[in-house]
């Protein structure tokens, strides 16, 4: 059985805020609304497109359509790699943790469909042994049950793993499900949501500390 690594998708691997803001501004400048900075955009990621959408609403006191939420994937899936790229290093990365034996998937609260065209049109689909999206599962980040039922996906175990996140959600589901979690450094989240996880500050230090957590076990 191969050591995983479970990664988040926005704001680990990839510099996704340009693409959501864009159709944030989209969906709602039309509506009346001023558009969307990135540091705010960068502070309602984090738990899925319905919770974005409803921040983005109330961000400007606007009452939000029934129809918001899917309005916004149906633009925003097709066009979800238009801006966002990984962040540097992340290719580099991949490929060592691929050459010391780990498998790989992705565990993202970004709705399946288009985590995986962004993954597809950037390359990184094909180091992913699963990806486990916001709707794949009747769970989410930080329910534990996500990172497990992609562990299953991807023909993994719990006692094997390790998770990558950029988030309080990541590093939570990892917690719950016994699983050492590494914070990314290089992320959206703040630093307080690492809590006791070990910050890695770049992608070219998670292989060596993933290997270090593995081996702790
Ligand atoms: O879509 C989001 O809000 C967050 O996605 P992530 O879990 O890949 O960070
Ligand atoms: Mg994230």
């Amino acid at each position: 059985m191969p050591p995983i690594l479970l990664l988040d998708l926005d704001g680990t691997l990839v510099d996704s805020v340009p693409d959501l803001l864009a159709a944030l501004d989209r969906l709602l400048v039309p509506l009346g609304a001023t558009p969307f900075t990135r540091a705010e955009v960068t502070a309602m990621v984090g738990d899925g497109v319905p919770a974005l959408v409803s921040r983005a609403f109330a961000a400007r006191a606007m009452r939000e359509p029934p129809e918001a939420a899917a309005a916004f994937l149906a633009d925003y899936t097709p066009r979800a790699a238009e801006l966002t790229r990984p962040f540097p290093g992340i290719a580099a990365m991949l490929g060592a943790l691929s050459d010391a034996g780990w498998r790989l998937a992705v565990c993202t609260n970004k709705p399946e469909a288009p985590a995986r065209a962004l993954l597809g049109s950037l390359g990184l689909a094909p180091h992913l042994a699963a990806i486990g999206g916001g709707d794949s599962f009747p769970v989410k980040k930080p329910d534990p049950r996500h990172l497990l039922a992609t562990l299953e996906a991807a023909g993994g175990r719990a006692e094997a793993a390790v998770m990558l996140g950029d988030h309080a959600n990541d590093i939570d589901a990892a917690r719950g499900a016994g699983i050492p979690a590494i914070f990314a450094g290089w992320g959206y989240g703040p630093r307080t949501m690492a809590a006791d996880a070990p910050v890695a500050e770049t992608p070219e230090s998670v292989p060596a500390l993933a290997g270090a957590l593995l081996t702790a076990r």
